[in-house]
């Protein structure tokens, strides 16, 4: 679970990012935390995984500061960063010697895993293209069941094929037991998978909504004239007329994260 209360955070020498930042996430879902570039996505990603320490209030991950570093936490989150270096060594020997730091690592899911992206474990990682990297590292994260899973746009680099065994493998593999924290700019690519919605803007998380509630709140329509529409919330032009989004009524539709997020930061919705 991850609960922060009033957390402050600033870069040397710049300005506050957080201020009274507070968030609340229970285990047992997939969440998507958008935002726009600078909004401090992977900041707070790090702050979550210890890696940076908050100037103020209080940060727990299942009850553990992250910064204080303790074992048990750390053997109990995974964090697949957006830019990473891996030593030049064998997928089985990298394997070898770093799942023993997962308790509750799963080597056959990793064997499967591994399988389903076509990468066999004799090969060399350094001598892996950066997409079959990013699968690598994937696959070893969802192998370790860790608690909390933390992906920073995990499907940067992936092929069409691999996105949708991403998504595949990721529903799969991933329990009620887990928290998966997904941040990304490419919402197409999970928009099916995510259950929770996260906006990131200015300092504030701006949407916490199930997509459940997304879509008993708002409706996603294509239209070929606006003329047809009565009071949309927020619309955008697209090659075959207007996308709109507007309050829901009982007919439902399909939630269209793009235009959501458009208007949650273009406009005041
Ligand atoms: N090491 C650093 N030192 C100083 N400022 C930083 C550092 N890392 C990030 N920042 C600044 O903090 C702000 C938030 O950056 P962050 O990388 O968290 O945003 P983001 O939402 O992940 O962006 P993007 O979507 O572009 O990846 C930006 O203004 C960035 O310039």
């Amino acid at each position: 679970m991850i609960s922060i209360q009033e957390m402050s955070f600033r870069y040397k020498r710049q300005q506050e990012l957080f201020s009274s930042f507070s968030f609340r996430q229970e285990n047992g879902s997939i969440a998507g935390l958008l935002g726009k570039n600078g909004a401090g996505k992977t900041t707070l990603l790090k702050l979550i995984a210890g890696l940076l320490a908050p100037k103020g209030g209080q940060l727990k991950i299942n009850g553990y500061e992250p910064f204080e570093r303790n074992p048990s936490f750390l053997e109990s989150i995974y964090f697949v960063p957006e830019e990473f270096i891996l030593p030049p060594v064998t997928i089985s020997c990298y394997v070898k010697a770093t799942a023993p730091l997962y308790p509750d690592f799963d080597y056959e899911k990793m064997a499967q895993i591994l399988k389903d992206f076509e990468l066999a474990s004799q090969r060399n990682i350094n001598k892996l293209s950066h997409g079959q990297r990013k699968k690598f590292l994937i696959a070893f994260a969802l192998s370790t069941n860790c608690k909390l899973l933390i992906l920073d746009e995990p499907t940067n680099g992936l092929d069409i094929p691999s996105k949708s065994l991403f998504r595949k493998v990721l529903i799969r593999s991933v329990t009620d037991e887990q928290l998966v924290l997904i941040s990304t700019h490419q919402v197409k690519d999970v928009e099916t998978i995510i259950e929770k919605v996260l906006v990131l803007d200015e300092g504030k998380i701006i949407l916490d909504k199930n997509m459940d509630e997304i879509s008993q709140q708002w409706k996603f329509l294509a239209v070929d004239s606006l003329a047809v529409i009565e009071s949309p919330l927020y619309y955008e032009r697209c090659p075959s007329g207007f996308k709109v989004m507007l309050a829901a009524d009982r007919q439902e539709s399909e939630v269209d994260l793009e235009l959501l997020f458009n208007a949650l930061v273009k406009e005041a919705i």
